[in-house]
């Protein structure tokens, strides 16, 4: 079929804004890393009046080092097995970087330590290589070096029942940053160490995520822990509903310990205890 020529250049100038739409779409939806809309969730059986998860929207941009805050049972763990696809929502969707989430597609380290106890601690972090048919020399090489910076030197050919729980969640952090995702999930990954180790540990971990830029989601009951490491920290409602508060973290990097004793700091934590705590239960 032939059209007349105002007609044909309509077209394409039709044509033309939809790609420029599409290409939009696509560069709002790659800034995205892991995106929640509408998520509701319930364990078993029960009514949606005990949903876990209500209608929760969130928004992790690509690359930022995010925390989520919030008041025991409010629901954190529960969005990190949704986004690890470990669980389904009863509604809305979770979508990692575009796709529907499906398990093995962010690096996970779930709150209690799931290592393997028939493999050592090398083993253990060598699983991802393994399972992805990697360079298993190269996967050695820095899983030792990594050993080191994290305080385990020594220890590869150790057994986790002979780790103490402090070493056995290192071990388990360092399996979950050997995966290579692009996106890490690590619920309260320093929670069982002594206060000197996990300045040891923040340290290192700064300087992963500044050298590597990846998108970590990170949850922790420390609000120190949260403004050193974050970009942008969120805080789930009381009753798992809606949108989380947020608060971005203008503070420079690279973040050194030191900023604890800031002003800065303080004002922080003053803003996020008060988004916590004013909350209605
Ligand atoms: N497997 C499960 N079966 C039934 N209920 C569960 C299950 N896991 C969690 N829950 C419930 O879901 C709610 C949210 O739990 P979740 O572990 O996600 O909260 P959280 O904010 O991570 O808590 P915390 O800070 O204490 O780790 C809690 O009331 C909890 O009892």
């Amino acid at each position: 079929m032939t059209f007349s020529a105002p007609i044909q250049s309509l077209v394409q100038q039709l044509g033309i804004i939809a790609k420029e739409r599409e290409i939009e779409r696509y560069r709002r939806d790659w800034a995205v890393a892991v995106k929640l809309e509408q998520v509701s969730f319930t364990y078993g059986e029960k009514s949606e009046d005990t949903a876990v998860l209500r209608d929760m929207n969130m928004h992790v941009p690509r690359g930022e080092f995010v925390s989520l805050l919030g008041k025991s049972g409010t629901g954190k763990s529960t969005v990190f097995k949704l986004i690890a696809g470990l669980i389904q929502p009863s509604n809305g969707q979770v979508l990692v970087e575009g796709e529907p989430c499906e398990a093995g597609r962010v690096g996970y380290m779930p709150q209690k330590d799931l290592l393997l106890p028939w493999r050592t601690v090398l083993g253990n972090a060598m699983l991802a290589c393994e399972l992805s048919g990697g360079d298993r020399k190269l996967a050695k090489s820095r899983a030792l070096e990594w050993m080191a910076r994290i305080g385990l030197e020594g220890c590869a050919d150790a057994y986790p029942h002979e780790l103490s729980g402090g070493m056995r969640q290192r071990a388990a952090f360092l399996r979950t940053m050997m995966t290579d995702k692009d996106v890490l999930l690590l619920d309260e990954p320093f929670g069982a160490l002594d206060a000197l180790t996990k300045r040891e540990m923040h340290l290192w971990l700064l300087s992963f995520w500044e050298q590597m830029q990846r998108t970590v989601l990170f949850i922790t009951h420390d609000l120190e822990e949260a403004v050193l490491l974050s970009d942008r920290v969120f805080v789930l409602q009381a009753n798992g509903a809606g949108q989380p508060q947020q608060l971005r973290i203008d503070l420079p990097r690279p973040r050194k310990p030191e900023l604890v004793h800031t002003i800065q700091m303080l004002d922080y934590r003053k803003r996020l205890e008060r988004m916590i705590y004013a909350q209605h239960d």
